[in-house]
């Protein structure tokens, strides 16, 4: 079977595959580190293992360091993916195009993969990232902004009075009328932004490159987004499809 990571800033999603590399996942999580990854795999995979892929837009060393423990652990290769002008018919537009973060390049390969035609890819995690995708596969470039766990951190640790716990910021739901309480203050404006920056999106694509452009959208708050954008489809593996083809799985152990 096949292991697959896609490693974000916040957490480490990881699936198994069926020993060809395709197919339904057999099991699937998120981790929060790499112990608890190893406590989720040795289980039920400690000797079925045979390959790994991965993603990672950490730092090279803590990638090489979970590669090492994998490959230790269950005596596995890891395969990692790596930044490439072109990909199935996609061209990396970056300037340098090694310093695309690898999770957005991949689910832009994916998504063209998935749509042969114009995309907009939106990877609300950590960070919520947008990418445009051209007709005939050109990367045209995208924005980075924080997404809700950053917004919300950064007014928690630079103000004095702005504190509430997570069942509240869950209460606050799904309304954006007017806060009546810190939590609900704070949640919905942080939404709005959201919301406006993905109307901003929508409209600037459709601009760039026509009216029907397909909008996927991936990463943890991906269902939120969802609500304002109803034709768009919500994606969770994007990355995973994308890393399947930068990642084909070559000879079976
Ligand atoms: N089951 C879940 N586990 C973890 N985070 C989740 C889950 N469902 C939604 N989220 C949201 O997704 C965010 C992280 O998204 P993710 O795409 O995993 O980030 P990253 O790729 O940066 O690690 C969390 O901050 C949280 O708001
Ligand atoms: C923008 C990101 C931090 C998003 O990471 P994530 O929210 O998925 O953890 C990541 O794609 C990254 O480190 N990119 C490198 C910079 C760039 O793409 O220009
Ligand atoms: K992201």
């Amino acid at each position: 079977m096949i292991l697959e990571l896609d490693c974000g800033n916040s957490f480490i999603k990881w699936r198994v595959l069926p020993r060809a590399g395709t197919g339904a996942a057999v099991a699937s999580g998120v981790a929060d580190n790499v112990d608890e990854l190893i406590a989720a795999l040795a289980d039920r995979f400690s000797r079925q293992l045979s390959a790994c892929r991965l993603v990672s837009v950490r730092a090279d060393d803590e990638t090489r360091l979970l590669c090492t423990t994998l490959s230790e652990r269950f005596a596995i290769e890891c395969q990692v993916a790596r930044p490439a002008q072109e990909l199935a018919g996609v061209q990396n537009g970056y300037e340098d195009y090694q310093r695309l973060g690898l999770d957005r390049w991949l689910a832009a390969v994916g998504a063209y993969s998935l749509e042969q035609g114009a995309c907009l890819i939106l990877d609300l995690g950590t960070a919520i990232t947008s990418d445009f995708v051209s007709a005939d596969g050109a990367h045209l470039g995208g924005f980075i902004c924080p997404g809700m766990p950053l917004m919300r951190n950064q007014l928690l640790t630079h103000t004095r009075r702005i504190r509430y716990d997570s069942a509240a910021a869950e209460q606050a739901g799904d309304s954006l009328v007017p806060g009546r309480s810190t939590a609900e203050a704070v949640e919905r404006g942080c939404r709005l932004m959201l919301r406006g920056f993905v109307a901003t999106q929508l409209e600037q694509v459709r601009q760039q490159c026509g009216a029907d452009v397909a909008v996927f959208l991936t990463g943890g708050d991906a269902a939120m987004a969802a609500e304002w954008v109803p034709a768009a489809r919500v994606v969770p593996d994007l990355v995973f499809i994308g890393l399947a083809i930068a990642c084909p799985v070559t000879g079976e152990k």
